[in-house]
């Protein structure tokens, strides 16, 4: 089986100039490559003990629903603004290109819940900081958060030292 590495696939200057983006696409479309992806990111909560996995639209949902059901864990949805249908927490935040807001349901995090986010990737870490708001903000904690991918280049880590997070690939740019 190939690394992990070499099911992602990099595109120059989209979606504009001087971004490098990471293709997650071109991981999921394989099936070993959607396999080790899942596999070696759940690896990194083992012997974590935690109640519930968040992960934002849409990336999020697509590693965070997988893990959750192997685990056995529920999973919370972070939805872009406008689409939960009950009472929201919601938060503005920067993107790497652009601004964004999102949304949890009120009621999703009960006080003291150990968190779990999964995300595909981190770029600067505005959208794991803005759900870390809205989790502690219901009285969650966040025990963890977890990528497949990392651009280390765009301090994310830095951002959320006071956090244990980890990812399956790091590139040293962006
Ligand atoms: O660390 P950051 O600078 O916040 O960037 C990372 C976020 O950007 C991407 O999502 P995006 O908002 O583009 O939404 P999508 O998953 O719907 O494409 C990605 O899936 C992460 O959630
Ligand atoms: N460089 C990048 N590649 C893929 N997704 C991203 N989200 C934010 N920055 C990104």
């Amino acid at each position: 089986m190939k690394p992990i590495e070499e099911y992602v696939v990099s595109i120059p200057d989209f979606p504009e100039q001087g971004v490098i983006f990471r293709d997650v696409t071109s991981v999921l479309q394989d099936a070993e490559g959607l396999h080790l992806a899942i596999d070696l990111m759940q690896e990194k909560l083992e012997g974590l003990d935690f109640d519930v996995v968040v992960g934002p639209e849409s990336r999020g949902f697509i590693f965070g629903v997988p893990i959750a059901y192997n685990l056995r864990k529920p999973f919370v949805p972070v939805r872009k603004k406008g689409k939960l249908p009950r009472e929201t927490v919601s938060i503005e935040y920067e993107l790497e290109y652009g601004t964004a807001s999102i949304e949890m349901h009120r009621d999703s995090i009960k006080p003291g819940q150990r968190v779990v986010i999964v995300d595909d990737l981190i770029a600067t870490g505005g959208t794991t900081e803005a759900i870390i708001k809205l989790v502690e903000g219901m009285g969650g904690e966040v025990s963890k958060v977890i990528f497949l991918m990392e651009l280390a280049g765009l301090k994310g880590r830095q951002r959320l030292k006071d956090y244990d997070l980890d990812s399956v690939i790091t590139y040293p740019g962006n």
